[in-house]
């Protein structure tokens, strides 16, 4: 790979004597939109931890740009380029999608810039209101959007910190299949001149709309390529159709 964004070494995380990340190698170049998939338990969210310095490995090394990300606090990590959404919602109910983007925006802003009064709505956040197609709901309450929009909402509060890498963690989960497919379409428009990876379990929405996946189970890689490729594998239908037989609803179809 010719543009290494993060590049992921012997990872590991144990929780008391459970290794929940097990030596992990994970390489991702830049521009790439991949999609991290694995049943329950596997260690997405733990890796997504991992990378943002929520959790401390026991062993291994993530660098990002040439940065080891081991160690360092998380504002440190997001001041590097390096953006999360989280499966419970961050929006400020009582303010608007406006002031949302705005507060979002100002925290990569220097301090002396928050004191002067600003006029207008920065570009950045005018561009974050129309990717994310929010523009007509900008002067409402963030407490009254759907769903769907609160998380279009949250992907646009990471873009105006302008991060390189965004982390994003079941984006689709509980949205309609419009949502989805709205999504779907966002994360495309998004990964232009973003890297982002998404783990998601839905295997509807990563045959439209994945190129790369990587697969975890048990804290190990299992295996990594296209979404045809992961699909047609069968250690991956044995860990998916498996547990399909145990009645698990995100199994592979
Ligand atoms: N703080 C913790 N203490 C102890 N065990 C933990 C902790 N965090 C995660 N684990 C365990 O580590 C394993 C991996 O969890 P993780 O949340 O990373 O999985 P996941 O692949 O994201 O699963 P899901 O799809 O259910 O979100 C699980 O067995 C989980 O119970």
């Amino acid at each position: 790979m010719t543009d290494t964004l993060l590049e992921i070494r012997g990872l590991e995380v144990a929780f008391g004597g459970f290794r929940a990340l097990d030596g992990v190698d994970l390489t991702v170049g830049r521009g790439e939109l991949r999609f991290l998939i694995g049943p329950n338990g596997a260690g997405k969210t733990t890796l997504i931890d991992v990378i943002t310095g929520l959790t401390r490995p026991t062993g291994g090394s993530v660098r990002f740009e040439g940065h080891d990300l081991v160690g360092r606090r998380e504002h440190e990590i997001v001041r590097l380029g390096v953006g999360r959404t989280f499966q419970t919602s961050v929006v400020f109910e009582e303010l608007t999608v406006l002031e949302n983007l705005d507060l979002a925006a100002s925290f990569r802003r220097p301090l002396w810039s928050l004191l002067r009064r600003r006029r207008g709505v920065s570009e950045e956040v005018t561009a974050a209101l129309e990717t994310t197609g929010l523009t007509a709901l900008a002067g409402s309450r963030a407490g009254v959007l759907s769903h769907g929009q609160r998380q279009w909402l949250e992907i646009g509060m990471l873009i105006v910190q302008r991060p390189r890498l965004l982390l994003l963690d079941e984006p689709v989960a509980g949205m309609s299949s419009g949502e989805r497919e709205r999504t779907g379409e966002l994360l495309t428009e998004v990964a232009r001149d973003h890297t982002v990876i998404v783990v998601e379990h839905d295997m509807d929405f990563l045959r439209r709309y994945a190129s790369q996946v990587t697969v975890l189970h048990e804290g190990k890689v299992l295996t990594e390529g296209s979404v045809e490729q992961v699909r047609a594998d069968p250690r991956v239908q044995e860990i998916y159709l498996g547990r399909a037989r145990e009645g698990a609803e995100d199994a592979v179809r």
